[in-house]
């Protein structure tokens, strides 16, 4: 069912907007239940207390913050074969018997609603699965490593810089080897020396085996490097995961190392007690660069101390910083609107883009945006890329601070500057992933006989085209204007000139104020309020309702 508005749109936009504001305090009663994803529902007062929107500069809570942290982690290595043999009554001198390391713990990534930044990531830095235990005798194998997950907010994209895959070094060595081999040279060189080399970083031997022993011992040939069957899960090299959606379940992103080899793997009819097995395997390691894009459905966008914490305030429960100085808001704040009659039966029956019912949406307050912040001015920047990702963008703009068509555009003008730059950037990095990196392992294997013969690096595309990297363009975005602090004196013929220039703009006789050709502008709205007073704000839900189905 629809919702009944509690005044149109269109009785907000008449030349009398001020004594409608006035009118809209004494009769109407907002259906919107309004409260903080951080803080217990209010009791359910139709107006917020004014004093709640016009709290002392220490009246707020602040949560710990983080958007962005490079992070490494580490699959668990594989646990060590055992040497060990048989040893019974009557039998003195029994078989091998060493069991087969433990493989070790895999490593998860999970996306979850509840989670709202990065900062507990950001302090730990490494990000280690458990090691597997290693083998024991009587052919026992060694306990598996413990799995880590890491937990990240919805929102957050996952960038690979570097990895280490032992496993893939260890891979193109024996495919050397094994071509070194079918042409005889490795057979020479033992007849050379008469045995096989000893290579403390792949074998183990029997405890208290002297030197000498050792270097009369013969060594079996290397077994074929392997890896986990759950390595097939991982995600294509280089990892870049957009993790917009809350998970059920972890996605694997490295799987754990396998463990080494017991001495039974080594019998043969000759040599039933061989005194050797495998090291287990080191597991991979990855940099991860990660970076959380908050999801809301509203941003809100504007210069330093226009009034949009207090915005944020009136519309949901948050407890975001007021005060009459610029940057009061240093990290963003994230609110949400609850939309029921307050028996939790929705009022809008409308639906989100993957079919589940809309009862609420969740409004992003950034920190304000001063002039050239797309060229890291002020704290804008850093905090631009938040309403990147929100659905539709309300721009606030102080009646009471000048004009405010040139407020508008100067907002317009900073939007559109960083639109251009992340187009740059996106196109760079696509290029980039198109064509240099190859990490080690996961891509095809150059054939190990052109490996031997200085060969230029192989810079050639991946066989496989890289899925683009999308963003909707911040101008394509439905938007309207939010004109704060409509309460105070002649602010009303600032507010006209705002509604005259939009109505121009959504006709097309005046260009879009981000001068782009293909930006939306088809009905686009001013609302006048007084957030301080909570007056005129109960229009924006229903508009927000009516542009996210856009
Ligand atoms: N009269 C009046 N004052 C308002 C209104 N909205 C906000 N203010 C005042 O304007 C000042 C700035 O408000 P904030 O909500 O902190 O502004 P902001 O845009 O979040 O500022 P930054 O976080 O610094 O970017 C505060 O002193 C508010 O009390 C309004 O509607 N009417
Ligand atoms: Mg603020």
């Amino acid at each position: 069912m629809p919702l009944a508005r509690p005044h149109s749109l269109s009785g907000t936009l008449t030349p009398f907007l001020y004594p409608a504001i006035s009118v809209a305090r004494r009769t109407c009663r907002p259906p919107f239940r309004c409260h903080s994803t951080t803080t217990a529902p209010e009791a359910h007062s139709p107006q917020p207390h004014p004093s709640r929107l016009d709290p002392a500069a220490d009246d707020y809570s602040l949560t710990p913050f983080a958007d962005r942290c490079i992070l490494t982690v580490e699959a668990g290595g594989g646990g060590h074969g055992c040497v060990s043999f048989l040893r019974e009554k009557y039998i003195e001198e029994g078989p091998a018997n060493g069991g087969d390391g433990g493989s070790g713990g895999n490593v998860y990534i999970q996306a979850v609603r509840g989670e709202t930044s990065l900062h507990k990531l950001a302090r730990r830095r490494l990000i280690k699965a458990g090691r597997g235990r290693n083998g024991q005798g009587k052919v026992k194998g060694g306990e598996r490593g413990s799995d880590t997950v890491i937990t990240v907010p919805v929102g957050t994209i996952v960038r690979e810089i570097q990895r280490h895959d032992a496993v893939a070094l260890m891979e193109q060595e024996y495919e050397q080897e094994q071509w070194k081999r079918e042409r005889g040279a490795v057979e020479e060189e033992e007849a050379a020396e008469g045995k096989a080399s000893f290579r403390k970083d792949r074998w183990l031997v029997y405890p208290g085996t002297i030197p000498s022993e050792l270097n009369r011992m013969k060594f079996p040939e290397l077994p074929r490097p392997r890896r986990s069957h759950l390595a097939a899960l991982e995600p294509e090299a280089p990892m870049w995961l957009d993790l917009d959606k809350h998970m059920e379940t972890p996605m694997l992103i490295a799987a754990g190392a396998m463990g080494g080899l017991g001495n039974t793997h080594f019998m043969t009819p000759f040599n039933a007690r061989p005194k050797m097995a495998t090291r287990g395997d080191e597991g991979l390691k990855i940099s991860l660069q990660l970076e959380l894009k908050i999801l809301a459905d509203l941003g809100l966008v504007g210069l330093p101390n226009a009034g949009k914490s207090t915005l944020l305030r009136s519309l949901s429960n948050s407890r975001a910083r007021i005060g009459n100085w610029a940057f009061t808001t240093l990290q963003p704040n994230v609110g949400t609107v609850v939309l029921d009659n307050h028996k939790g039966r929705p009022l809008v029956t409308s639906r989100r883009p993957n079919g589940e019912l809309r009862d609420n949406f969740t409004i992003a307050d950034v920190p304000g945006l001063i002039e050239d912040a797309h060229l890291d001015k002020g704290l804008g920047l850093g905090f631009l890329r938040h309403i990147e990702r929100a659905a539709v963008l309300a721009f606030v703009v102080d009646l009471a601070a000048g004009d405010a068509v040139s407020a508008l555009q100067l907002l317009w003008r900073e939007v559109s500057a960083y639109e251009t730059q992340r187009g740059q950037e996106l196109n760079a990095e696509t290029e980039r992933r198109m064509v240099t990196y190859r990490p080690a392992g996961r891509s095809p294997r150059p054939h190990p006989a052109t490996d031997l013969v200085d060969s230029p690096p192989h810079l050639d595309p991946s066989p496989d085209p890289l899925p683009f990297l999308t963003s909707t363009p911040i101008s394509s975005k439905p938007w309207f204007v939010v004109a704060t602090k409509a309460d105070l004196p002649l602010t009303q013929p600032n507010f006209e000139a705002l509604r005259a220039y939009l109505a121009d703009v959504t006709a097309g006789s005046l260009p879009h104020p981000s001068g782009r050709k293909h930006a939306w502008k088809r009905n686009v709205h001013a609302v006048p309020v007084s957030a301080i007073q909570g007056e005129g704000v109960h229009m924006i839900p229903q508009l927000v309702m009516d542009l996210l189905e856009e």
